[in-house]
């Protein structure tokens, strides 16, 4: 595959689909029931305009955005997708690749088909000789709590500097395609391997995640007694939970509805942001993922109060066409894009892009 010759995140999309089973690629592209939230992701971004301002002097654009204390050279980073072994051989060894190769950060999804301390091995490996590549570890809280104990060291010890919880998934979500396609469970010589030997006492066993609806507020606090690192919940949808998250001393939100994976129907994350905004009112960074295909959807989300956006399955998509050279290009491609359009919209850097250059719009972007 001439990765070259592909100029748009939805170009490797159709390069992905392809080259993938079938069954992986509904898993993938799929969203729960109707999928009306998956849709609603992308319209969200098509149905806001860019208005922009000019001669503000915008030859030097820095895109460089400090995280937690860690910095990334763009605000674009690699939202936790599971299972990278179905789309290319090397799995998250060649997603670490990518992330470190483009100097952002990677969130591991728990569930992913290479254990995270090899992923991280892989990205410092891959990263130029005076940079420390950027981990962060996306936890699903396991009700058995010295389980998630386990994981939450076995994340530190392979240097990981934040835990994002998963906290939309009290149950697993209804991704219809999966069911018509009978796809329940990994290829053989592929599992969840942060879960294996979980205990050290338990050899060849790799355990199941656990969604559980037990969760509670008190997990949160638990788990903040337990880490000294940042905490960031990913999936908390209500303004009122966002202020909650917050006054339980939370870190960080990445607002996401999972790419419309798990409650179907609700709204695009785009559409939300402003209330978000307000609600956290500047106590915690906010992050946003969901639909991101652009670099003008980046523009609009950072805009709007958004500090970072993350992207999933652009991602995958690249691992799908060509492995960690796909995943780079599509990470390269995003970054052009950012840049050439915080250049039109006269901004000096990504303090400048402020709510007034958005406007709703007609139209949507397919
Ligand atoms: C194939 C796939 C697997 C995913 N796995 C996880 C996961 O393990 N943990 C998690 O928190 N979110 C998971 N997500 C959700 C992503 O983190 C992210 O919220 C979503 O993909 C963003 O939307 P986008 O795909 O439109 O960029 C997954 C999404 C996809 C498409
Ligand atoms: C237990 C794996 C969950 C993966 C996931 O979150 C998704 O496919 O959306």
């Amino acid at each position: 595959m001439d990765l070259d010759s592909l100029f748009t995140v939805d170009e490797f999309e159709a390069v992905a689909q392809r080259k993938l089973d079938p069954v992986y690629y509904d898993y993938i592209a799929g969203g729960s029931r109707d999928e009306v939230t998956v849709r609603a992701n992308l319209d969200g971004f098509g149905r806001l305009s860019l208005l922009p301002r000019v001669l503000r002097g915008s030859a030097q654009r820095d895109l460089a955005v400090t995280l937690f204390g860690a910095r990334s050279s763009m605000p674009i980073l690699i939202s936790p997708t599971a299972f990278h072994r179905l789309v290319c051989t090397e799995g998250e060894l060649a997603t670490a690749r990518a992330a470190a190769r483009a100097d952002t950060i990677m969130i591991a999804s728990m569930a992913s088909t290479v254990a995270v301390g090899e992923v991280a091995a892989a990205a410092r490996a891959a990263a130029p000789a005076d940079h420390e590549p950027t981990l962060w570890f996306q936890l699903y809280l396991q009700p058995d709590l010295d389980d998630t104990t386990a994981l939450i060291a076995r994340a530190t010890k392979a240097g990981c500097k934040a835990l994002v919880v998963t906290v939309d998934s009290p149950v697993l979500g209804a991704n219809e395609r999966n069911h018509r396609n009978r796809f329940h469970d990994l290829p053989p010589g592929m599992a969840c391997e942060n879960l294996r030997n979980l205990r050290g006492d338990e050899p060849g066993n790799v355990r199941q995640i656990a969604m559980s609806p037990e969760l509670s507020w008190d997990h949160i606090d638990w788990l903040r007694e337990h880490t000294e690192l940042p905490v960031l919940l990913k999936g908390v949808l209500h303004p009122e939970d966002a202020r909650i998250a917050v006054d339980h001393g939370v870190s960080g939100l990445l607002l996401s509805n999972h790419g419309g994976r798990q409650l179907d129907t609700v709204p695009a994350t785009i559409d939300l942001l402003p209330e978000f905004v307000e609600a956290v009112g500047g106590r915690v960074p906010l992050l946003l993922d969901g639909g991101v295909r652009r670099g003008t959807d980046v523009v609009k989300a950072l805009a709007l109060g958004a500090v970072a956006v993350g992207v999933g399955r652009p991602i995958v998509w690249g691992l799908a066409a060509g492995g960690e050279d796909g995943a780079t290009r599509v990470l390269e491609l995003l970054r052009d894009e950012l840049d050439h359009t915080v250049a039109l919209c006269g901004a000096r850097g990504l303090a400048d892009l402020t709510p007034d250059l958005v406007r709703p719009a007609a139209g949507s972007r397919r």
